[in-house]
């Protein structure tokens, strides 16, 4: 089964080397195939004869048979074995790189290959140690066959004895008939004879005592050979198992080895060609990243042989494991059927025994028998002295030899048994024969089946290498061409990658003189850009100087057209929305303010939309310093001998007092206005000199009271001038000179201070009286004399809510119906005014009284509408509005300067 084997030896060794000396240096699968000869040698020499064996023997016919047995496996071993020899002869750098994975492949292979034949060879020894268990068998047999022939002939031999014993118990029988059926007369010629017969039966029992000792003696030499074969059978059968068993132990190694080989061969080797293809993957990676997709390719292609070689192998090995069960089977059975016959044997031997007990028995009888001689011839003795004695001692003669015949017939009896039972124990021999026979072809069959199968399994072994061998070399080829096609690509993309490190050059000092020259072009253009900045900035400078001198003109313009028309100059300013969200309900404001036309506001109201145009609306992000520059010309008019008032009207928490007083950091009109008309009488110092006067009233359920009077709740009242002069006059009025912007302060503070104030529903902090600052300016014109008297009236009126809304009560209702009144009286006389009615209605209410010489005729008035953003104030927001619409139609003609003419003339 191993002609590769030879082939394989003779190509291995050199051929100047033909003893073999260099077998050291050989791979083991070339120091294998001698054992293997050995083996095959072997087993052949049970079935061959001699004259084959020599032949086989033969180096020459050896080398021609192997010779035409030129399997792939061969060719396969053979290149793997120049592969293994020429791989020391490469140079160091071709040793330093890693096998190819083909070689790794075939090696495994072969490895596999090696313990393929190991395991063949261990049949081999198996298949030996059946042969020599067969031999054993059949000498075995040989011995049961000549013991069963010994025994045979022993048991003839005693049917023999047997026959002649009952042919001389016949004869005695016959005697002591005739003794006992004849007379005494008779006696007598019988008596000559007598002696002879008992001669003969001593003879006779003589003869079968010797025959009994020989067959003793043969017997006990039977039994020893017995004994001795049965000592050897044991010694055999248990070198035997101990051999089965180290077989067992071997097959298991075996099969634990070819499941290593079968793991090895599924995982480590794929691992390791995966290994050896990622770092072919990761140099050529590092050569150029290109071929990646190439290399993937390769492992991708590299990785469908194995499977193929897997799958068949793992076929091969199935059919090994099956063949090697059923060979377990065949040699189970044939223990059993060993046990089987040692159990026949056993009932043999046990039968043998039990015939050896009863023929020890018959001696035993037969030496009683042998030793009844005496006791026969002194009774014979006995018969010729004394007949009567005689007589009676035949009687006791015949009965004994009647029991003795009863004994004789029991014996035959058990031997026809014995008989039958040998005859039984023949056929069962017989039918143990055959099933031996049977057997042994069965196994014979199994064996050749085996036989078939292994040589199946060879050629298809055969066929699987060189189908793998050729698939190998196709996978070589394949991968020699994609090898071809990358070297020379990467020999075409060499120059491509100088090209590119030439241009990577070029750019990365191009990107380095970039940077120096980006710096440079920055720095140039942030240059350019501020002199453009500049030149822009000094435009708007002029443009800004222009447009300021523009408004400056539009504003002395309108100021004049106002002064000229005389009219109310009306100025609205919104509130922006309080942090108090539950009182004034969403953010979302009914009011809107034109951005492009700061004169226009409109107000939805009842599902319209409401415009007002007004001198000019603040928005509520307007700062206090935004209101009062609009103020300042006329505030600042009063210097120069104008009666100006001021006044803020609106509806609780719209903004007044914010707007009049403002706080401490953000200042209103009425600091504003002192700080700016002292500026000027600072500026105008050494030309002028000015006299200022202050008082500040409450008007509160139409009751004057003085703010700064060291007794607040003293009621004043309101009184023409005695002078003539037709001016009002409030009797008991502080009207304190001040001589600094400090003093102003704090004599705002102490009327602050006494102001009435008391919380409503509608604010917290809510003012229910007018308040009245009033600034007497008088400033005498120190070149020429002149004297001018101003006047200003800033004005913080009460709110002008509804009653109703307010929710007062008692006595806030009175106060609320008074602000009413007053308030009316306002509208009344703004109507008048406005009508250019002969009669004014200044008297209807103290307010309006006390704001005649500001309201009326030649006076410089403005009016502050507060409104408030929120949605809930709507109604409040568009009253005030249409008051102010009503009002800036009011011409008071042109305003006129109180000067009176010094007495210096220019
Ligand atoms: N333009 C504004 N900017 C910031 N806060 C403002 C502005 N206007 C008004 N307020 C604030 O709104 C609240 C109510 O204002 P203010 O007291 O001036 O209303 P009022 O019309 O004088 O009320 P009353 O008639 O009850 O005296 C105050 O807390 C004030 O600070």
């Amino acid at each position: 089964q191993q002609p590769p084997a030879g082939d394989i030896q003779h190509q291995g060794q050199l051929p100047d080397d033909p003893a073999g000396k260099n077998k050291k240096k050989q791979p083991p699968q070339a120091q294998l195939w001698p054992e293997l000869d050995d083996l095959e040698s072997s087993s052949d020499s049970d079935g061959v004869s001699n004259s084959e064996t020599e032949e086989d023997d033969d180096p020459e016919s050896r080398c021609l048979l192997l010779q035409d047995v030129n399997s792939p496996l061969t060719e396969f071993l053979a290149f793997k074995q120049e592969a293994a020899m020429g791989r020391p002869s490469a140079g160091p750098e071709e040793s330093a790189k890693p096998p190819s994975p083909l070689l790794v492949v075939m090696s495994h292979l072969i490895t596999f290959l090696e313990h393929y034949s190991q395991m063949q060879r261990l049949q081999g020894k198996a298949q030996e140690y059946r042969n020599q268990l067969r031999q054993e068998e059949r000498r075995r047999r040989k011995q049961l066959r000549t013991l069963r022939g010994a025994y045979r002939q022993r048991m003839r031999d005693k049917l023999s004895l047997i026959g002649s014993l009952e042919i001389v118990i016949n004869e005695q029988q016959g005697m002591l008939e005739r003794l006992q059926s004849g007379a005494i007369g008779q006696m007598l010629p019988v008596s000559p004879h007598s002696p002879v017969g008992v001669h003969k039966l001593v003879e006779s029992i003589s003869v079968l005592q010797g025959e009994r000792a020989q067959l003793r003696e043969e017997i006990g030499g039977l039994k020893q050979d017995i004994e001795e074969k049965e000592r050897e059978k044991e010694t055999l059968s248990c070198t035997l198992q101990q051999q089965i068993e180290e077989l067992k132990v071997k097959i298991q190694q075996r099969e634990e080895e070819l499941s290593q080989l079968r793991m090895e061969m599924g995982v480590t080797d794929s691992e390791k060609r995966i290994q050896n293809l990622s770092v072919e993957n990761e140099s050529l990676k590092q050569n150029l990243s290109v071929t990646q997709g190439l290399l993937e390719r390769m492992a991708t292609v590299t990785a469908q042989p194995p499977a193929h070689l897997m799958k068949e192998n793992e076929d091969l090995r199935n059919k090994v494991q099956h063949l090697e069960g059923s060979l377990q089977q065949k040699v189970e059975q044939l223990v059993l059927t060993k046990g089987q016959v040692d159990t026949m044997q056993w009932c043999k031997e046990e039968e043998i025994r039990h015939m050896d007990e009863k023929i020890q028995g018959l001696q035993l009888s037969l030496e009683n028998e042998r030793k009844k001689p005496p006791h026969v011839e002194y009774v014979t003795k006995t018969l010729e002295i004394e007949s009567p004695t005689m007589i009676r001692s035949m009687m006791e003669a015949e009965e004994r030899n009647r029991v003795l015949l009863s004994q004789i017939s029991c014996q035959g009896e058990k031997c026809q048994k014995l008989e039958d039972r040998l005859k039984e124990s023949e056929d069962l021999t017989t039918n143990l024969r055959v099933k031996i026979s049977s057997y042994e072809t069965e196994i014979e069959k199994l064996k050749h089946e085996l036989m078939e199968e292994i040589h199946h399994l060879e050629s298809q072994k055969e066929e699987a290498i060189k189908e793998a061998s050729e698939c190998s070399e196709q996978h070589l080829d394949h991968l020699k061409e994609q090898l071809a096609g990358v070297q020379s690509r990467l020999a075409s993309l060499q120059p491509l990658l100088k090209n590119m490190k030439t241009n990577y050059n070029s750019l990365r000092s191009q990107v380095k003189n970039f940077s120096q020259f980006y710096e440079m072009s920055i720095r140039e253009a942030k240059k350019q850009i501020c002199s453009a900045i500049t030149d822009v900035s000094e435009s708007n400078k002029d443009l800004l100087a222009k447009y300021q001198r523009e408004v400056q003109l539009r504003k002395r313009y309108h100021n004049q057209l106002v002064e000229l028309k005389g009219n109310i100059r009306v100025l609205c300013r919104v509130r922006p929305h309080s942090h108090n969200n539950e009182e004034e309900g969403s953010l979302t404001s009914p009011i809107t303010i034109d951005m492009n036309d700061d004169t226009r506001l409109s107000v939805f109201y009842k599902g319209k939309e409401k415009n007002f145009e007004l001198d000019k609306v603040f928005v509520p992000q307007a700062k206090q310093e935004e209101v009062f520059q609009e103020i300042e010309p006329m505030v600042m008019s009063c210097i120069n001998g104008y009666n100006v008032c001021i006044f803020a009207y609106g509806q609780t928490g719209s903004g007044k007092t914010y707007t009049m007083e403002g706080t401490l950091e953000n200042p209103g009109i009425n600091q504003r206005a002192m700080q700016a008309l002292y500026k000027e009488m600072e500026a105008r110092k050494g030309l002028w000199h000015y006299t200022v006067s202050l008082s500040m009233v409450e008007i509160y359920n139409e009751v004057i009271r003085d703010l700064l009077s060291k007794d607040p709740q003293e009621k004043l009242d309101i009184k023409l001038n005695p002078d003539g002069s037709g001016q009002l006059h409030v009797p008991g009025l502080t009207s304190t000179e001040v001589n600094s912007f400090r003093h102003i302060k704090k004599l705002l503070t102490l009327g602050k201070k006494n102001r009435a104030t008391f919380c409503t529903n509608m604010n917290e902090r809510s003012s229910r009286s007018h308040a009245l600052l009033t600034i007497n300016i008088s400033g005498k014109d120190l070149t020429t004399g002149t004297v001018t008297t101003g006047k200003l009236n800033l004005v913080d009126l009460a709110g002008s809510e509804r009653v109703c809304k307010s929710g007062a009560e008692g006595e806030r209702l009175k106060e609320a119906q008074n602000i009413n009144k007053s308030l009316l009286a306002l509208g009344e006389v703004i109507q008048a005014l406005r009508a250019k009615q002969g009669h004014i209605p200044f008297r209807n209410s103290k307010l309006t009284y006390l704001l005649q010489d500001s309201l009326g005729k030649g006076n410089k008035t403005v009016m502050m509408v507060q409104v408030s953003p929120s949605e809930g104030n709507v109604g409040e927001t568009v009253c005030s509005l249409k008051f102010a619409q009503r009002v800036c139609k009011v011409e008071l003609g042109p305003a006129s300067r109180r000067i009176d003419p010094g007495s210096i003339n220019i």
